[in-house]
C-alpha cells in the first residue's frame, strides 16, 4: 500500500491523470471527495492543492506526489525530486503595467511586489529593499487596483498578464515544470519504485518511436548507422537472401529525418510506430 498525492485542479490535474492512466493505474477524482483507491495496484490517491503537496510529502504523510517545482521551492520542502515530468512548464516573471518604465531588477527597489511566492521573491530580491504583498491568487489584478507596483506571477503564454494590461519586465526569476517527488523516508520503497519505473517507462515511450524497414544487404551497415537503437538494432534475414528486416528505437524528434535518409539510401517498407510503454 502506498499513498500518492495529485493536484486536485489547475494546469497539472489532467496531465497527471493522463500520465497515470497510461501507466496502468485506475485513477479518477470523485465528483465529491478527494480520495480514490486503486484496488488492483494498491494505491491510495489523494487529490490535494498542488501548493500543499510539498508539505504533506515533507512530513511523510504522503509517500509520493506530483506538483510544480515552483511550489516545492516556495515551501522549502525537503521532499526528494525523483523525476522531471514533461508538463507544467512555466516561469515566474516580474511584470508591471505596459506603460511602466521598470526595466530590470534594480528598478524594483523601494516598490511593492504582489506575489503568491513570497519566499522565492524574498530570496531573489534579498539585496533590494522591496515590500512583498502576499496574495493567494488573481495576482495580476493587484497593480491596476493600486495594491502593488508590480507582480511576480506564473507565466506560460503570457496571455493572463496581457489581458491584465501588464508586461514582463525582466528575465524569469524561476523556471518550473511538474515533477514526481518522494517523502524523505517513504513507507514502502518497493511500491514507490514500481511507480517510478512505470512512469519512467512511459516517458521513454513518449520520447521514442519504433522504426521497421527492409534493407538490401549491401547497405545494411549504413542503414544501421542511421538507426543504432539503444543497444543494437534487431536484424532478421528475409526469405530473399539479399534483404534483411531491421527494427530499432529512434528519437521521436529525429524520426522523419531518419526516414528520409533510409529511403534515400534504398531501404523499403519503412514503417514508423508509436510506443505505448517501454522498460529499458
Ligand atoms: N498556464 C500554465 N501552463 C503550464 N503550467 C502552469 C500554468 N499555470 C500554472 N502552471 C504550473 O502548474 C502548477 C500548478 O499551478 P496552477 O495555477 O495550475 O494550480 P492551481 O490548482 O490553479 O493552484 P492555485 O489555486 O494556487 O492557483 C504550478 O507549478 C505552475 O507553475
Ligand atoms: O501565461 P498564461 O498562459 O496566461 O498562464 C499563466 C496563468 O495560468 C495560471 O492560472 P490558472 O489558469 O491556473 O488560473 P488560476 O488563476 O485559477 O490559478 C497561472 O496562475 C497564471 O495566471
Ligand atoms: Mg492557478
Amino acid at each position: 500500500m502506498i499513498r500518492m498525492a495529485l493536484p486536485n485542479k489547475g494546469s497539472l490535474y489532467q496531465p497527471c491523470i493522463d500520465l497515470l492512466v497510461s501507466c496502468g493505474y485506475s485513477v479518477k477524482k470523485p465528483t465529491k471527495g478527494l480520495y480514490f483507491y486503486d484496488e488492483k495496484n494498491e494505491i491510495e490517491f489523494y487529490f490535494l492543492r498542488a501548493n500543499d503537496i510539498p508539505m504533506y510529502l515533507s512530513k511523510g504523510i504522503i509517500d509520493i506526489g506530483i506538483t510544480g517545482k515552483d511550489f516545492h521551492s516556495e515551501k522549502k520542502s525537503n521532499a526528494v525530486n525523483l523525476l522531471d515530468l514533461p508538463f507544467g512548464h512555466s516561469k515566474l516573471c516580474i511584470a508591471a503595467m505596459q506603460s511602466s518604465t521598470l526595466n530590470n531588477k534594480d528598478d524594483i527597489s523601494g516598490l511593492r511586489v504582489a506575489t503568491s511566492f513570497p519566499n522565492i521573491v524574498g530570496d531573489y530580491f534579498q539585496d533590494n529593499d522591496i515590500e512583498i504583498v502576499e496574495l493567494d491568487g488573481a495576482v495580476e489584478i493587484s497593480v491596476s487596483l493600486g495594491l502593488a507596483d508590480c507582480v511576480v506571477d506564473i507565466v506560460e503564454t503570457g496571455s493572463t498578464l496581457k489581458s491584465a494590461g501588464l508586461r514582463v519586465v525582466s528575465e524569469p526569476i524561476f523556471t518550473s515544470n511538474a515533477s514526481l517527488y518522494s517523502a524523505p523516508n517513504p513507507t514502502n520503497k518497493p511500491d514507490q519504485n514500481k511507480i517510478v519505473n512505470r512512469i519512467t517507462g512511459r516517458l521513454i515511450a513518449l520520447d521514442y518511436q519504433l522504426v521497421e524497414y527492409d534493407s538490401p544487404l549491401e547497405i545494411l551497415d549504413q542503414a544501421c548507422e542511421l538507426t543504432p537503437g539503444l543497444e543494437s538494432p534487431t536484424i532478421c534475414q528475409l526469405k530473399d537472401q539479399n534483404w534483411c528486416s531491421v527494427k530499432s528505437m529512434i528519437k521521436k524528434n529525429e524520426a522523419h529525418q531518419i526516414l528520409d535518409s533510409l529511403q534515400e539510401l534504398g531501404c523499403k517498407a519503412i514503417l514508423l510506430t508509436n510506443i505505448e510503454m517501454a522498460r529499458i
